[in-house]
């Protein structure tokens, strides 16, 4: 469960990214992000995976009080954390495997668990004939869904995302959205950030929405649907 209390957010130099926002996202929901550019929503996610930490308020994940969690414990609640960028990351020079493989490496799996658990990864994605591939021999919708692989990979309780369709086109956009909803339906918690109103309206899901840092909306989209 991810629960803010009344968090904000103030970048060195004064600018508010978040003001005073609170929400609550419960285990096994499935939320998207909204917002204009510049609305908080990667900072949101920051705060989530504790890449930044609240100038005040509280954020509570998975039970942990993350204001108070010591720098040496983050690297361990990041495990229960998958992350999926718009540009996907990948690095370029290694094969599809090596790139779902990282996390594993980064966290001491042993190869015979590594090599079961990055095709099963790979195999949720539908990529498991690409192993051996390197990403610029993918079409962008395969190495956006290589991202996810490599995000799911240590089977994290909380899926985020930060536009992961910016760059695809809208039936890759909706193979990728579906795929998040899958993740959901087997239990994860998947929190979107996204712009793509038209997709996420066509969507079961709850749309929280910002406006210059603050939540604005927390709702189904019955009105989006039916307007
Ligand atoms: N490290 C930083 N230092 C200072 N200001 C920042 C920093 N990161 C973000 N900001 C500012 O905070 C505000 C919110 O940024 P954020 O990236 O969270 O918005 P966003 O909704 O994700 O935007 P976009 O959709 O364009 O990615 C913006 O005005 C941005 O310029």
């Amino acid at each position: 469960m991810i629960i803010l209390d009344q968090t904000t957010k103030r970048y060195q130099g004064g600018h508010e990214a978040l003001r005073s926002v609170s929400l609550q996202v419960e285990k096994g929901e499935m939320v998207f992000l909204t917002g204009h550019s510049g609305a908080g929503k990667s900072t949101l996610l920051k705060l989530i995976t504790r890449i930044e930490v609240p100038t005040s308020g509280q954020i509570r994940v998975n039970g942990h009080l993350l204001n108070r969690m010591p720098k040496r414990q983050v690297p361990f609640y990041r495990r229960d954390i998958g992350m999926v960028f718009q540009n996907h990351q990948l690095l370029m020079d290694r094969t599809v495997f090596d790139n779902v493989a990282l996390p594993l490496r980064v966290s001491g799996a042993h190869p015979d668990d590594m090599q079961r658990r990055v095709r099963a990864a790979l195999d949720k994605v539908g990529l498991l004939k690409r192993e051996k591939y390197y990403p610029q021999m993918l079409s962008g919708g395969e190495q956006q869904r290589v991202g996810i692989a490599r995000a799911v990979v240590n089977r994290p309780t909380i899926l985020l995302a930060d536009e992961p369709t910016g760059n695809l086109d809208p039936l890759l956009s909706r193979e990728v959205m579906n795929l998040f909803a899958e993740f959901n339906r087997v239990g994860t918690t998947v929190m979107i950030a996204s712009h793509d109103l038209g997709l996420i309206a066509r969507m079961p899901y709850r749309v929280l929405t910002l406006r210059e840092g603050s939540l604005v909306r927390s709702s189904a989209i019955e009105g989006l649907r039916n307007g």
